[in-house]
């Protein structure tokens, strides 16, 4: 496997607890990897680490073959956070230009997100006046004009409705056959299931790390969501 992203034996902590207590994961190029897990299991944590914006206790975070976090590293690797990370105050074609200016990117480029994230229509639009949903895909432009080989997404979409989230999906499934390498969180099971593979996370530890088929499976049940419940409670026992 061509590892774009391997996690060793990573330990984090913030305030007083230990939130990752000694993670090990290894991501490949070319797929889209779910992250799940409960509230406050450590997806975000984890994301921040690849991401190389997060200090960590001890352990290495290695990204396309870097430390996480190097210079080199910022303009290889997309991170959408949950909270918009674009500016309200900047119409949405104002804020990819200043992305694309950062990376380097075409004015063309910036044509062709508007229409991967449906906004073409929304391009004069001041971002503070959008929707929430409609903010989280500028956000998500906003990663895509640098055309980055990592893209870190975390809940990329929360408050998009059915039709939105099935494009976005296929969107994603497109930058993976392209060869980029997706980690992708998640509350949703059914996104889960738009996976080549699923972590499930509790507590900082993997409990889970399989193809939602081998999920399946595993758990002797066809739904995911069953699934999930029945790994984690044959963990805690
Ligand atoms: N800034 C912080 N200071 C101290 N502890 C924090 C901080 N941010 C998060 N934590 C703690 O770290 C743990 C993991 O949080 P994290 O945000 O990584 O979880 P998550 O799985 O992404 O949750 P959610 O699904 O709710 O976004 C939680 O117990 C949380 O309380």
């Amino acid at each position: 496997m061509n590892k774009s992203i391997e996690v060793d034996r990573l330990v984090v902590q913030r305030g007083r607890s230990t939130v990752l207590p000694g993670l090990d994961v290894a991501i490949g190029a070319g797929s889209i990897t779910g992250l799940l897990g409960p509230s406050g299991s450590g997806k975000t944590t984890l994301i921040r680490c690849i991401a190389g914006v997060q200090q960590i206790a001890s352990g290495t975070v290695q990204v396309l073959g870097e430390p996480a976090g190097t210079p080199r590293n910022r303009a290889r690797v997309g991170y959408v956070t949950q909270a918009s990370s674009v500016y309200a105050d900047l119409t949405v074609e104002q804020n990819l230009r200043y992305f694309a200016d950062l990376a380097g990117a075409t004015r063309t480029r910036i044509d062709e997100v508007l229409g991967l994230v449906d906004l073409v229509s929304h391009r004069s639009a001041l971002t503070g006046n959008l929707s929430g949903g409609q903010r989280t895909r500028v956000s998500l432009a906003a990663a895509l004009v640098a055309a980055p080989e990592v893209y870190l997404l975390d809940e990329p979409t929360v408050g998009l409705d059915p039709v939105l989230r099935r494009d976005l999906w296929q969107l994603f499934a497109d930058l993976a056959s392209d060869g980029a390498t997706l980690l992708v969180s998640s509350h949703v099971m059914d996104e889960a299931a738009r996976c080549d593979r699923v972590l499930l996370l509790r507590d900082g530890h993997l409990i889970a790390d399989d193809t939602p088929a081998g999920l399946r499976a595993d758990a002797g049940t066809d739904d995911l969501d069953e699934a999930f419940l029945r790994i984690a409670e044959r963990e805690a026992a």
